[in-house]
Order: structure tokens, then C-alpha cells, then sequence
């Protein structure tokens, strides 16, 4: 199977339990809950998103042919030793591409393999970090996993209906955007009165790296 990848680049994870952690990051094309045009955020199930994943234009975006060209593709990014090698796969949403034959060609590069997604669709097996992060008005059809990172506030996905699902740690992230400082306040506060959820701050942008 081939992939469609809007960008490779290697960064720092900014969100969540694994921020500071070196990592090459896989952007996939597409969505399955927006289209990625402006003129169709308005109607979208997800319309709050911060990325564009449209087309293959980014860094090293391109149709790769198969899932040995796109594991050779992040790991030619890597600057660690082979090791430690870390990869996060997201988008866009990853589970509309990611397969099977991409987890073991990571894997047989000595990559441990990362995810972010939506949570309404299931991983191929193997995935090593799991990041699930639903969105209001959608169902949650991936209900475990490593860590469920809940963009903070959202209307009919308040923190109190995921907190009992098996997940290791659970993230709450201030939904950026106009609205920014008055969404961190409301995190902190949460956090605060709820410490099994711990704020997530999206670092990468604070410190102004991709
Ligand atoms: C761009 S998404 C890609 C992966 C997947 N589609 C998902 O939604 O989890 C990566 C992360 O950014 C978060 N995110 C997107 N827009 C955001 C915003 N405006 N403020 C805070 N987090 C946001 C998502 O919830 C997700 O955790
Ligand atoms: N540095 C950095 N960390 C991230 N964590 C999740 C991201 C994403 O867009 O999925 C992201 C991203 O785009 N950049
Ligand atoms: S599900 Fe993820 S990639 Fe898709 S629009 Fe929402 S935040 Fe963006
Ligand atoms: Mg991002």
C-alpha cells in the first residue's frame, strides 16, 4: 500500500506525558472529521484543529510507494543513536493509512512507534504509545491506550466521561485559539480540583519549534 505524507520532521513532542522526547514526526494527509479547507471548518465534526494536513506538500511530503520507503524516510531524520530511535505517527488522522506493514517496518528499523489519533477508528497491533484524543460529537471506538488527551473545553466532552476508561494518564490540553489564556485558566483549575488529569501544554509552540 502506498501512504500520502503531508511532512517529516524531527522535533521535540510537545503535548502530553512524553513532551520534551525527541521524536521524528510523520504528518499523514487527510481527515476523516475535517476536510482541511477553511471555508469547510464550520460544518466539520472537528473544527477546532490547528494543522494543516492537506496535499504532500511539507517537508518530504510525497505519495511513498510502500512501507519499507517511508520507515527509511523518517529514519533518515534521525540524529540519535539507532537505539533510541522514536517516531510519532499523526496528521491529519494516522488510522486512515496506518497499517500493519508500517508498524513492522518501523519496528524493523529499531523504531518504538508512536500515535496520535481521534479515537474512532482501531490501530493495526503494535503500536508501542498510544495518544488517543476524542472529539465531541464522535464516538470513541478506540476506548484504551496509553493516553487520552482531551482538548480542554469542549462541549460534550467534558473530562468526567473519559476519566474511568483504561488509559495510563490522562492529559488536558487548553484548546488554543482566540480563547487561549481563558482555556489554560479553565485547565489549571481542573487540574487542580481533579489531579488524576495532568495540563498539557502545547510546549512546541511556547518555545517556537515545529
Ligand atoms: C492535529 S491532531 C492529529 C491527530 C488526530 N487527528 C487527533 O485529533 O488526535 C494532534 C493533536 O492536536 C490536538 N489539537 C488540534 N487542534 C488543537 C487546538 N486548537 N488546541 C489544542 N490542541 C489541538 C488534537 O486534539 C490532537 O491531540
Ligand atoms: N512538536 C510537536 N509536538 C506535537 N505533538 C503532537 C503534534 C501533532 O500535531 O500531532 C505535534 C506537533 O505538531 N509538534
Ligand atoms: S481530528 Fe485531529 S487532524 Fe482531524 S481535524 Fe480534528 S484535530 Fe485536526
Ligand atoms: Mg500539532
Amino acid at each position: 500500500m502506498s501512504y500520502a505524507v503531508k511532512e517529516i520532521f524531527l522535533t521535540l513532542q510537545g503535548e502530553g506525558a512524553q513532551a520534551g522526547r525527541a521524536a521524528v514526526f510523520c504528518r499523514f494527509s487527510g481527515c476523516n472529521l475535517w476536510s482541511g479547507r477553511e471555508q469547510d471548518r464550520g460544518k466539520a465534526d472537528c473544527q477546532f484543529c490547528d494543522t494543516d494536513f492537506v496535499g504532500t506538500d511539507g517537508t518530504l511530503g510525497q505519495r511513498y510507494q510502500n512501507a519499507a520507503e517511508l520507515a527509511e524516510a523518517i529514519a533518515a531524520q534521525w540524529l540519535g543513536a539507532e537505539a533510541e530511535r522514536y517516531v510519532v505517527l499523526t496528521g491529519g488522522e494516522p488510522l486512515l493509512q496506518v497499517d500493519a506493514a508500517l508498524i513492522d517496518a518501523l519496528h524493523d528499523l529499531g523504531f518504538s512507534v508512536g500515535l496520535e489519533t481521534n479515537g474512532t477508528m482501531l490501530p493495526p497491533d503494535g503500536i508501542d504509545w498510544i495518544c488517543v484524543s476524542p472529539k465531541a460529537g464522535t464516538e470513541l471506538v478506540l476506548q484504551h491506550g496509553d493516553e487520552l488527551k482531551l482538548v480542554f473545553p469542549q462541549a460534550g466532552a467534558e473530562p468526567e466521561r473519559f476519566a474511568r476508561l483504561p488509559f495510563e494518564y490522562f492529559s488536558l490540553q487548553p484548546l488554543d485559539g482566540p480563547d487561549a489564556a481563558a482555556h489554560t485558566q479553565a485547565a489549571i483549575d481542573y487540574c487542580l480540583h481533579h489531579p488524576q488529569w495532568r495540563l498539557s501544554v502545547q510546549t512546541h509552540k511556547v518555545i517556537g519549534i515545529r
